[in-house]
């Protein structure tokens, strides 16, 4: 039996770090596991220009404890009119990373995202020609379509033509929920990847619902049903180099999920390895674990995979119902449980 296992140092393709009070508490869960992060931008305001990518950074950096070497990488907000110069600039002189697509009104301050991809097609054919990625929050928000089908027509109506229309464009399909989603991935060239978050793999919609409202389980794009979550656990677990991790870690105040009208997100960084090993060590798949974790994800990106490694114990790991943060309180995912893995640095 495997008692201990060391990779090299995984990086998160896609975390929610927050600003201000709240960053300085979850930043160093997120750099104490991970060396690299990709960092959203939906801020309010968003990070639109290279200036605010770069003093974000530095904030980002001033919450991190001394000591620990994480690097954040930075992501542009794609509005209907950002400059595709803006772009340009900032990829060349290495502030960007990627470019964030988010729908107007998919998500949490996504108001404003892009109403039609029309109007970005200039950014687009810019990162096309420069091979900057572009990170997708992939859902329709059309009143008339039902909020579990939002990714699955998002496909078909948003990114098969997308891609029709810019097929060297590199794109990262993020947090992805269902079995839809992880076929457009396959049958996509090599310019299209996807990250799987920790909570698509463990939670199909009934943890959501049954017994009761549970807004802890509460995350964009929602959970689905039992079939997608094990199409993303087959997907996750194969080796294949186009699926990689990508936390989608979106910490809001406790008394903010637990509402009439609660915020979508879950805080999942702060047992993040421990959570996604549970599902390879439950796949037979711990092999696979440092591929998705530590090797696939540079690779798409071009950057070079980390030198440090870290190591996972197996042993008994409780999670704590809440973490103190800035006045209030966070929910983990997994609070009250007790995880198989430990992470030991
Ligand atoms: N995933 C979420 O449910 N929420 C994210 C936004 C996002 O990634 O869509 C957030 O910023 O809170
Ligand atoms: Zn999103
Ligand atoms: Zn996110």
């Amino acid at each position: 039996m495997t008692t201990s296992l060391t990779i090299r140092r995984p990086d998160d393709w896609h975390v929610h770090l927050r600003d201000g009070a709240i960053l300085d508490v979850v930043a160093q869960y997120t750099a104490r596991q991970f060396h690299r992060a990709i960092v959203m931008p939906n801020l309010t305001p968003p990070i639109t220009t290279v200036e605010a990518a770069r003093a974000y950074r530095e904030r980002i950096l001033a919450a991190v404890p001394d000591g620990i070497a994480f690097d954040p990488l930075m992501v542009c907000y794609l509005t209907d009119n950002l400059d595709p110069e803006e772009i340009r600039r900032g990829f060349a002189s290495g502030v960007f990373t990627a470019a964030k697509l988010y729908p107007a009104g998919a998500t949490t301050n996504s108001d404003s995202g892009v109403t039609d991809v029309a109007n970005i097609r200039g950014v687009l054919e810019v990162m096309a020609e420069v091979g900057m990625v572009l990170c997708v929050h992939g859902e329709v928000t059309h009143a008339d379509i039902d909020i579990f089908d939002r990714e699955a027509v998002f496909i078909e109506r948003v990114l098969r033509p997308l891609l029709d229309d810019l097929p060297e464009l590199k794109v990262v399909f993020e947090h992805i929920t269902t079995a839809d989603a992880v076929r457009f991935v396959e049958q996509s060239g090599p310019n299209v990847a996807a990250t799987i978050t920790p909570q698509h793999l463990h939670i199909n919609r009934n943890a959501m619902l049954v017994g009761g409202i549970r807004p802890h389980a509460y995350c964009l794009p929602v959970a689905k049903r039992e079939e997608h979550r094990l199409a993303l656990r087959r997907a996750a677990t194969s080796g294949n180099p186009k699926f990689f991790l990508g936390t989608d870690s979106a910490p809001h105040a406790r008394e903010a999920k637990e509402s009439a009208c609660g915020c979508a997100g879950i805080f999942n960084a702060p047992f993040a390895l421990e959570s996604y090993l549970a599902v390879f060590e439950a796949e037979n798949a711990l092999d696979q674990f440092e591929g998705f974790a530590s090797l696939h994800g540079p690779a798409f990106y071009g950057l070079p995979v980390n030198e440090e490694s870290v190591t996972l114990e197996k042993a008994e790991c409780s999670v704590p119902g809440a973490i103190e943060a800035a006045g209030t309180e966070l929910v983990p995912f997994h609070a009250g449980e007790t995880l198989g893995w430990r992470f030991a640095g």
